[in-house]
């Protein structure tokens, strides 16, 4: 009997089901596994009804879904955007399971969110919100069961009103049900850098795979939220030059570089944390999406999926593409790019995350904190060893990076699952 495969009018979706199933195929995955491995294990939507400032009542949609828990709990983050729908929900869960795979953290894959705007909410709605959407979910998430943490438009404060939440709800303190919550209330020094410091790892070890130095190149980092922040400041202390930014206002270029820091501070202290207004010495102010078109050592997509994508991929100028974001590379852009571009996948790249949630919850499960130094150090060998694992691999079985951390990921899960006898 072969296969019947999924497909999904949901871009994010079709991609990762497309991606999944070609590396299915290529390493000879039985059609049990293969089955059960293209599903999400659990999909709950709830809806969160919410007084407004102005007393009305809006109703919000949000998602959890737990895509595997064949190696441990589902982990995965939470995202506040308008576009956010159950299939990418699921899409993004699929993902998280291949990335704590990869990484070699025991955690299955989970992801979640509400479809708000949060740029159009008062910090009260905000709060509102998250509270409503922590009390529907609340059968699903727990320590051993399903732990979320931050994405897009979510960050330590909202964390702090989901574990709060829950911990009202059970009568005790629930820390370790959340990640990437503030230092003061049972974060952990270095987790809200990890990302970013994560990408920049996987930049380095790269350009070092190619026999270049990261001292002296240049790179152009799209998005300028946590991701993209961190990736650059550190991408700046490693030497490195960052010649253009972006965010939802726009693209920022300066072909001697940019002032990172003063950039940081700048989006730090701006209401809505974007770079509108920005300025600097020789800054050019260009439309966002054309920052991807400029000629630069690296590019880092860190703001959103389908960036690059069949329209423009041939546009693109880096010789090294390392993707902070989740999926912001199409199949059909992977295809159109110039070929001798090398990309390190997203689920290697920006790994560095959920690395530094595990160890989070390692610390809040154990009531016994790390310091900065021993969790940058966990983290930073952890990546490069994880980054040279794939480069090794693809090398090996002549397969482009993607295709390599598929295969090493998918087999880790399906092992698992064979092993505990999930399909009985
Ligand atoms: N926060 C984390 O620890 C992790 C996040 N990710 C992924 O990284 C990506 C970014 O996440 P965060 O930095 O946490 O989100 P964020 O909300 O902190 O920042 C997103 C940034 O992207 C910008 N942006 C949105 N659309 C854009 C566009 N069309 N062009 C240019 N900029 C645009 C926003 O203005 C903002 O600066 C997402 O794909 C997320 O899933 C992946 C791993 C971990
Ligand atoms: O920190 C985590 O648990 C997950 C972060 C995340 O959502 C991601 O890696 O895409």
């Amino acid at each position: 009997m072969a296969v019947t495969k999924r497909t999904s009018s949901n871009v994010l979706l079709d991609t990762a089901l497309k991606n999944f199933y070609s590396a299915a195929e290529e390493m000879g995955l039985e059609e049990g596994l293969v089955e059960i491995l293209s599903r999400a294990e659990r999909k709950l939507c709830v809806s969160i009804p919410v007084t407004m400032d102005d007393g009305t009542v809006k109703v919000f949609d949000g998602y959890r879904v737990q895509y595997s828990t064949a190696l441990g709990p589902a982990k995965g983050g939470l995202r506040f955007h308008p576009d956010v729908t159950m299939e990418e929900c699921e899409a993004l869960a699929g993902l998280m399971a291949w990335k704590c795979s990869l990484a070699g953290i025991p955690y299955g894959g989970g992801k979640g969110g509400v479809a708000c705007n949060p740029l159009e909410l008062s910090p009260a709605e905000k709060e509102r919100i998250t509270r409503t959407f922590a009390a529907r979910i609340e059968p699903l998430v727990g320590a051993w069961t399903d732990v979320p943490a931050p994405d897009v438009n979510t960050g330590g404060q909202e964390m702090v009103w989901l574990m709060d939440t829950i911990s009202k709800m059970r009568g005790r303190l629930e820390p370790a049900i959340f990640t990437g919550k503030p230092i003061s209330l049972w974060g952990s020094k270095g987790r809200t850098q990890a990302t970013g410091r994560g990408v920049a790892t996987c930049v380095r070890e790269l350009l070092k795979a190619a026999g270049k130095d990261v001292k002296g190149s240049s790179a152009i980092v799209q998005g300028f939220g946590n991701v993209g922040t961190y990736c650059a400041l550190t991408l700046v202390e490693m030497g490195a030059k960052v010649v253009a930014i972006s965010d939802i206002t726009g693209g920022y270029y300066c072909p001697d570089g940019l002032d990172i820091q003063k950039a940081f501070e700048y989006v730090t202290n701006h209401p809505k944390h974007l770079l509108d207004g920005y300025a600097q010495p020789g800054l050019q102010k260009m439309a966002g999406e054309d920052i991807l078109y400029l000629a630069a050592d690296v590019l880092c997509p860190c703001a959103l999926e389908g960036a690059i994508n069949g329209k423009n991929g041939a546009k693109i100028q880096a010789k090294f593409i390392v993707e902070g974001a989740n999926g912001p590379i199409t199949p059909e852009g992977d295809a159109a790019l110039p070929k001798d571009i090398l990309v390190v996948p997203d689920f290697l790249a920006n790994s560095g995350g959920v690395v530094g949630s595990y160890f989070e919850w390692v610390q809040d499960l154990g009531g016994f904190f790390w310091s900065e130094e021993e969790y940058n150090q966990k983290l930073l060998t952890l990546m490069a060893d994880n980054f040279w694992r794939v480069w090794n691999y693809a090398k090996e079985h002549k397969v482009t990076m993607r295709r390599a951390a598929f295969l090493v990921a998918i087999k880790r899960v399906a092992d698992a699952v064979k092993m505990r006898g999930v399909f009985l």
